[in-house]
């Protein structure tokens, strides 16, 4: 994508040759210059890594298969490995990555977020403008969401939970992992602070000369900051899943079955077995982890890329008692712990698992499977 920042550009297209023309397009040394500003060379590949179409690990080969080179794609297969990193922790931690993981968040005034900030009124005009845009295209600069989490929990002194399920909701790359991990890391409830970045940060990052905002201060003010007056209103987001309706299903009890969901939309997994395939959309799972419309949308627009893919709407045991079904296969992930058949593994971009405190000890293992 252009380095030229213009935000009607930003979209994502669901079948799946263009979505592997993106992967082509990568230019990693463009990356590794420009990722941190809002108009930056990013890859825009996370709603399909999210979404499961595609793997990490599929886009390292890519990477190297088209003659870039490991050196020069460092930054970028190390942006890969954090969400590696934070489905490790999802995996070996669970549910506990619901509440706040290492330390309890410090400085909590409410469980709410900030009207102001959900309306895009908070007076900073980069973070406004994000907002508005981010309603439209489902998606936000990382840069942006690390600005927007510390407004909320640093500034607006809202504990993380709710803003983060706020904007896993309007994300089509929502991944709980990434997600709550991050809104953890900005807290400090993952690592040892809080992340603050102040006027001058966000300017030179989303090109504007912002002045006089709430955040137009020195970083050593942060500490004694009370909640700036545009933040002090707040309330709890509607977070309610649009479900699709259900539909006839044709089953062929002669055939296995193969379980899709929003975390699993692979076209090519057992791409060539005769099989019933079923997109499940559990309730509980959408309870639990709420997504809007838009996020439906595309990945039932997804879905169109996997062959006679038919929606299930309903628990995975409401499924096996409809149906005549008797070999399950599904991908191994944190959310589908009640599924029961033949659960396989998914794909990684390191063979190293388990939890690490720290990204930088996970990465350091993770290089030396890197041939420089
Ligand atoms: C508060 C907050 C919430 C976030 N919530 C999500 C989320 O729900 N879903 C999600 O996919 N990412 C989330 N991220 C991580 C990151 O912002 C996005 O993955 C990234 O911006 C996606 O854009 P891209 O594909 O253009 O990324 P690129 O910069 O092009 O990076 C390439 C790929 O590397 C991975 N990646 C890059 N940065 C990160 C990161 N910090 N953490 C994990 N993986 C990363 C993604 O798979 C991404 O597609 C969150 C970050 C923050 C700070």
């Amino acid at each position: 994508m252009a380095s030229n920042y213009d935000v009607t550009k930003v979209h994502f297209p669901s079948a799946y040759s263009e979505i592997l023309q993106r992967v082509e397009s990568i230019d990693p040394s463009t990356y590794a210059r420009t990722r941190n500003y809002i108009s930056g060379a990013v890859s825009y590949l996370s709603p399909y890594i999210s979404r499961g179409v595609i793997s990490t690990k599929f886009v390292l080969q890519q990477l190297l298969q088209n003659g870039h080179s490991v050196k020069k794609s460092e930054k970028f297969i190390q942006e890969l490995a954090w969400r590696d990193y934070w489905q490790q922790v999802w995996m070996a931690k669970g549910n506990a990555i619901d509440n706040d993981l290492r330390h309890l968040q410090t400085d909590v005034q409410n469980h709410e977020i900030s009207t102001n900030l959900v309306k895009g009124e908070t007076g900073i005009k980069a973070i406004d403008r994000a907002v508005a845009q981010f309603y439209d295209t489902g998606y936000l600069h990382n840069h942006v969401r690390m600005y927007i989490a510390a407004i909320s929990c640093n500034m607006g002194k809202s504990h993380w939970k709710i803003p983060a399920q706020w904007m896993y909701y309007h994300l089509l790359d929502g991944d709980w992992a990434s997600n709550a991990l991050s809104w953890q890391w900005v807290a400090g409830c993952n690592r040892n602070k809080k992340y603050v970045a102040n006027q001058e940060n966000i300017n030179k990052y989303c090109h504007t000369t912002q002045q006089g905002t709430f955040l137009d201060i020195p970083y050593d003010a942060f500490s004694t900051m009370g909640i700036p007056e545009v933040l002090d209103d707040t309330h709890l987001p509607e977070l309610i899943t649009p479900l699709p309706e259900q539909k006839e299903i044709k089953f062929d009890k002669a055939l296995p079955t193969q379980i899709y969901n929003y975390y699993n939309l692979d076209p090519n997994w057992k791409g060539d077995l005769s099989a019933n395939r079923i997109l499940l959309l559990e309730p509980s799972h959408f309870a639990k982890y709420p997504i809007g419309q838009k996020s439906m949308d595309f990945m039932l627009a997804l879905g169109e890329n996997i062959e006679n893919l038919q929606v299930f709407v309903g628990e995975f045991d409401e499924l096996l008692a409809q149906y005549p079904i008797s070999e399950v296969y599904f991908n191994e992930h944190p959310t589908n712990k009640n599924y029961r058949g033949k659960e396989e593994a998914r794909d990684w971009m390191f063979s190293v698992t388990g939890y690490f405190p720290s990204f930088f000890a996970f990465w350091k293992k993770c290089k030396k499977e890197l041939n420089y």
